[in-house]
């Protein structure tokens, strides 16, 4: 479990990127910070892997607060992966993959043939191991930065709009490439972008900033979608236009919240089946399949 507290950063010149932020985020589940540009997004993610100290409040990691831990060990245990890959142009795929265990001390042999498996992990062939970065597509280039991420078998992993610059075909693929690597891999995931539709797919968790920095909502998707906390939610979310349109549909185990695209948005369980309607889901219990347990914490 992660746990920003009471936090605070204000840079050297005097910006506040972030006002007293507190936020959970659980073990092994996907969270997505979404929202306006400049919210302040980043330096939380950044916060986490000590790039950027907060001016005041702490950030524990399973109840360590961050600050007690060397910065380069920290960033070396945690994943990162960033949008446009971050890869070293003249680095081959295969040594991008395997750069931070190599300066972590793996002997080169044993590094490599870890990166081949990776990417296999990501679902690159490892004919493309002796490419150089510009020799591969986009989509590519994103599956080596999650490879170059997962690569010391963080217990984290980072994802700063990692799928920003790639075609929305692609951009789906990536999704759910990484929802299948959850699955299998049981990361905990912080997740930034600017794409609600991308953050209510992904996220376990959801928290939704307005302009500076405030969080406007946190809950699973389902519990955004059923009750926005405001209007400002509800323009985010697409909830006022009816983009995004609920209503339940009854199966064989239980009551479903169902989008306007048909697309299940979670469960609805504590209403008596088949009278929930959707502006009863605000009494409900909403709940998302794969969302945290309550006081889940282990990592
Ligand atoms: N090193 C820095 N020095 C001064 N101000 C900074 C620095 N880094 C970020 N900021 C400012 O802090 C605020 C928050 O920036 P941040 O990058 O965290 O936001 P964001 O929500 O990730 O934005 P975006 O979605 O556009 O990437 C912005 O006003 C930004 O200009």
């Amino acid at each position: 479990m992660i746990e920003f507290r009471d936090v605070t950063k204000r840079f050297p010149d005097g910006t506040l990127a972030v006002d007293d932020f507190s936020l959970v985020i659980p073990s092994r589940r996907i969270t997505v910070l979404v929202g306006s540009s400049g919210s302040g997004k980043t330096t939380i993610l950044r916060m986490i892997n000590r790039m950027v100290d907060p001016t005041s409040g702490s950030i524990e990691i399973d109840g360590q607060d961050v600050l007690s831990l060397k910065p380069v060990a920290l960033r070396r245990s945690i994943g990162y992966v960033m949008q446009n890959s971050g890869l070293l142009p003249h680095r081959k795929v295969v040594d991008n993959i395997a750069t931070v265990p190599l300066l972590k001390g793996v002997k080169k042999k044993e590094a490599r043939e870890h990166a081949l498996e990776l990417m296999d992990t990501v679902g690159l062939e490892r004919s493309l191991a002796d490419r150089y970065p510009s020799q591969l597509s986009g989509g590519q280039q994103q599956r080596v930065g999650v490879a170059r991420g997962l690569a010391v078998d963080p217990n984290i992993l980072l994802m700063d709009e990692p799928f920003g610059a790639v075609d929305p075909i692609v951009r789906d693929d990536l999704q759910n490439e990484l929802l299948h690597l959850q699955r299998d891999l049981d990361k905990t995931v912080v997740f930034v972008t600017h794409d609600i539709d991308e953050a209510f797919k992904l996220g376990d968790q959801v928290v939704i900033f307005r302009k500076g920095g405030i969080v406007a909502q946190k809950g699973t998707p389902a519990e955004i979608l059923a009750d926005p906390a405001d209007d400002f939610v509800a323009s985010f979310v697409g909830a006022d236009r009816g983009r995004r349109a609920l209503h339940v549909e009854e199966t064989p185990t239980g009551s479903v919240l169902v989008d306007s695209d048909g697309r299940a948005a979670g469960v609805l369980s504590g209403s008596p089946r088949g009278t929930a309607a959707p502006s009863e889901a605000k009494a409900a219990t909403v709940s998302v399949a794969g969302a945290p347990a309550q006081g889940e914490d282990a990592s």
